[in-house]
């Protein structure tokens, strides 16, 4: 399965609070999250959410703490019972599994991955890994090739024999990674993993599960309240507020066209010129352009084609299938850049003021 496995979430609800159920479907359903609470008492974490997560997508939910985050994910495991809507893994029903079949899901499935590892403090790092599989009752010799090979894998080759308090807060993490992977599930969700990580081991983090998603090609849902870490991982990033959907779309796409206001605050300091690809800056062939520019792809992200822009005297035209999109000359990159330096951001600001 891995590789081509889909998740769908269709109009999906979770309220919290008394007789929650009432909710969805009546005109309570409407009531901002503020008023629904002083009317019924209920909060509504998740608000009609519906998305898809395509095959071996990493996929990042981003929003400030409260947003329903948590709760969105916890309900694709049905660690949460959501109150209204599916989620289908594979096309299957998680909502009609029985007890039995929840168990199957979360074991062999569906992954997860906590900011509090959850390690077992008397085990080795080894037996750690391997205890997915030991509660699958797979073999000893078994489980334990399996989990030397995943230890490889997150880099942990040679802790194998150590325990858990042994090992600095990054490692640990390591081992949860490598225990959620040992059972080859179809997806890994990710919770906060490395909110409590000091800045340059989360950094070490990122890369690591950029690596490991390129090396495994599995379907991963990482949530973050840090939209730095959203737009280093994500192939796209979901952004919640007060349990609703405000923007799906790639890191490009977020940064570059911002949903609305909510968003265009988050991204305000992003720097522009490392999210932004090509095709956001090209404009259209004038008959004066001179056409033996260097060629490059849409998708090139501008931090990596200034020196080209820049060294060329004619201005790089942008290809994609032999088809020419347009062109980006020197002033359109000077624009991009100019843009991210913090004066010309209180220009701006001010000018909309
Ligand atoms: N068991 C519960 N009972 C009542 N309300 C809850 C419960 N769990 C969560 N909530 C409420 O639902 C809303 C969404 O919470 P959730 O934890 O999903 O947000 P989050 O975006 O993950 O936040 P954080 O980043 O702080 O974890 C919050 O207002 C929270 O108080």
């Amino acid at each position: 399965m891995t590789g081509d496995a889909t998740l769908d979430v269709r109009h999906l609800w979770k309220v919290f609070g008394p007789r929650a159920e009432r909710v969805v479907g009546t005109p309570l359903a409407d009531l901002s999250r503020a008023d629904l609470l002083a009317q019924t008492g209920c909060v509504a974490a998740v608000r009609n959410i519906s998305l898809r997560v395509r095959p071996g997508e990493l996929f990042v939910v981003m929003g400030l703490s409260g947003s329903g985050k948590s709760t969105l994910v916890r309900c694709m495991n049905r660690l949460i019972e959501p109150t209204a809507g599916q989620v289908l893994l594979d096309g299957e029903d998680v909502g009609a599994l029985d007890a039995r079949g929840l168990r199957a899901l979360r074991r062999n499935r569906v992954g997860m991955v906590f900011q509090h590892f959850g390690l077992l403090p008397h085990r080795r790092v080894l037996d750690n890994v391997a205890y997915g599989l030991e509660i699958r009752g797979v073999r000893r010799a078994e489980r334990y090739r399996r989990a030397s090979e995943v230890l490889d894998l997150v880099g942990l080759s040679g802790y194998a024999d150590a325990y858990p308090d042994q090992l600095s807060g990054g490692m640990q993490q390591r081992v949860g990674l490598g225990r959620a992977l040992a059972v080859d599930p179809e997806i890994l969700l990710f919770d906060e993993p490395f909110s409590a990580l000091d800045p340059l081991i989360r950094r070490d983090m990122q890369n690591e599960v950029i690596r490991l998603h390129r090396e495994v090609g599995k379907m991963m849902v990482f949530i973050t309240h840090d939209l730095h870490e959203a737009l280093r991982l994500g192939d796209r990033i979901l952004i919640m507020r007060d349990g609703e959907m405000v923007q799906v779309g790639r890191p490009d796409e977020v940064v570059g066209a911002p949903a609305d206001d909510y968003v265009r605050d988050f991204v305000a300091d992003v720097p522009r010129s490392h999210v932004l690809t090509l095709r956001w800056v090209l404009r259209d062939r004038r008959p004066d352009d001179a056409l033996d520019g260097p060629e490059l792809g849409p998708d090139v992200v501008v931090r990596d084609a200034v020196r080209i822009v820049l060294s060329s005297t004619a201005p790089v035209r942008v290809v994609e299938g032999g088809q020419l999109l347009g062109v980006v000359d020197q002033d359109a990159i000077l624009r991009v850049i100019v843009a991210e330096e913090p004066e010309a951001r209180v220009g701006v600001a001010a000018g909309a003021a």
